[in-house]
């Protein structure tokens, strides 16, 4: 059982801590998009691409991965367009119970429900008013709350629950998800029509593993929490640089701050400092690449022995095998035996 004033009340202290806490880099409003990454081409080309249409009334897509860094992107944003100097106001859908995401967002008059704060409340949208409401986790909206937004998107009216009055809003939407929204309007859980309307652009933000700036960013992190010239060992670095880092910038971000506090007056951060289930974790990533190392050899010279017994017939060889004729070609080129 819910009470409202509790789950309502942790919404926004979580909202403003999150909104008081400064993005990842100080903030040059020219330069808005190194806050995010340092020569990474697909976060850049992203912040091209949003920081474009911030201003244009189009709304925007932010899709990636749980921690990628879309609410810091969408802080950024926030920062370089005309509406910095306005509210932006964060409503996380996936932590807000479905029964109170309405009230939340839209508002609701005195007395409209058992528990409702008895001055009434102007909800989310409203004051985001000449701002930026960041809908993140879009995904989890109930169709019923999707259905209110689309109506207050056409209209830029909001009518609080239990009000007679409607008032005028002035929003720019920005909605985030690491869900595959075509998937969910396909099952018929999100709003075809609010997914377009909402999906003026969309921008993609990438997986820590596949960022080229990884380097930097874990530098860049490392020094937001070391409390002195502490450098990260050369063999702690191959393990991070390698690592696959499904929680990624969250999870590097939550690493580097736990592993500075062990390694707490040493001027060097290194394996030594490590938790127990960093240990494994990297031990693990180690067997992987090694048993991948091993079995690409073992097939790269079966594909050789068969190539030879075959007498260079690269069809024979894929039947034998299995493979593809490509396959068979890639890895005979690749051991420069063609
Ligand atoms: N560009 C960045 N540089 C350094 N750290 C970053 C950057 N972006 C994000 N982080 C770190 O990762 C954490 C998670 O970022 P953020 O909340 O923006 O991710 P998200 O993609 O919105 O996650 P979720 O999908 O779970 O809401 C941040 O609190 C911050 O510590």
């Amino acid at each position: 059982m819910f009470s409202y004033g509790t789950v309502m009340e942790q919404q926004i202290l979580q909202m403003n801590s999150w909104l008081a806490s400064p993005p990842a880099k100080k903030l040059d409003i020219l330069n808005a998009s190194l806050v995010l990454h340092y020569g990474d081409p697909e976060v850049e080309l992203a912040w091209q691409h949003a920081s474009k249409v911030i201003d244009s009334g189009i709304h925007l897509l932010v899709l990636g991965e749980t921690g990628v860094g879309k609410g810091e992107f969408v802080k950024a944003l926030h920062q370089y367009s005309s509406r910095r100097h306005k509210p932006l106001v964060a409503v996380n859908c996936a932590a807000l119970p479905n029964d109170l995401i309405e009230s939340e967002l839209f508002g609701y008059a005195p007395g409209s429900f058992t528990g409702a704060h008895p001055r009434g409340y102007s909800g989310r949208i409203r004051l985001a008013d000449k701002g930026i409401l960041f809908l993140d986790e879009i995904g989890e909206m109930s169709m019923q709350a999707q259905c209110r937004l689309l109506s207050v998107l056409q209209d830029k009216t909001i009518t609080p629950l239990g009000s007679a009055r409607s008032y005028k809003v002035d929003i720019e939407v920005i909605a985030a998800t690491h869900q595959d929204l075509d998937w969910l309007v396909a099952k018929g859980r999100f709003r075809r029509d609010l997914y377009y309307r909402l999906n003026g652009m969309a921008v993609e933000l990438p997986v820590l593993r596949n960022r080229k700036d990884k380097a930097e960013l874990i530098k860049s992190i490392h020094e937001k929490y070391r409390n002195h010239s502490q450098t990260i060992s050369p063999d702690l670095f191959k393990h991070l640089i390698r690592y696959s880092w499904p929680g990624n910038l969250r999870e590097l971000d939550n690493f580097i701050r736990v592993v500075t506090v062990m390694a707490d007056g040493n001027d060097v951060v290194d394996v030594t400092h490590l938790p127990m289930q960093w240990k494994r974790r990297f031990s693990k990533t180690n067997d992987r690449e090694r048993i991948s190392t091993e079995l690409k050899a073992t097939l790269n010279k079966t594909i050789e022995d068969v190539y030879v017994a075959n007498e260079g017939n690269i069809s024979k060889v894929a039947r034998e095998l299995g493979v593809s004729r490509n396959t068979v070609y890639r890895r005979l080129k690749a051991q420069k035996v063609l």
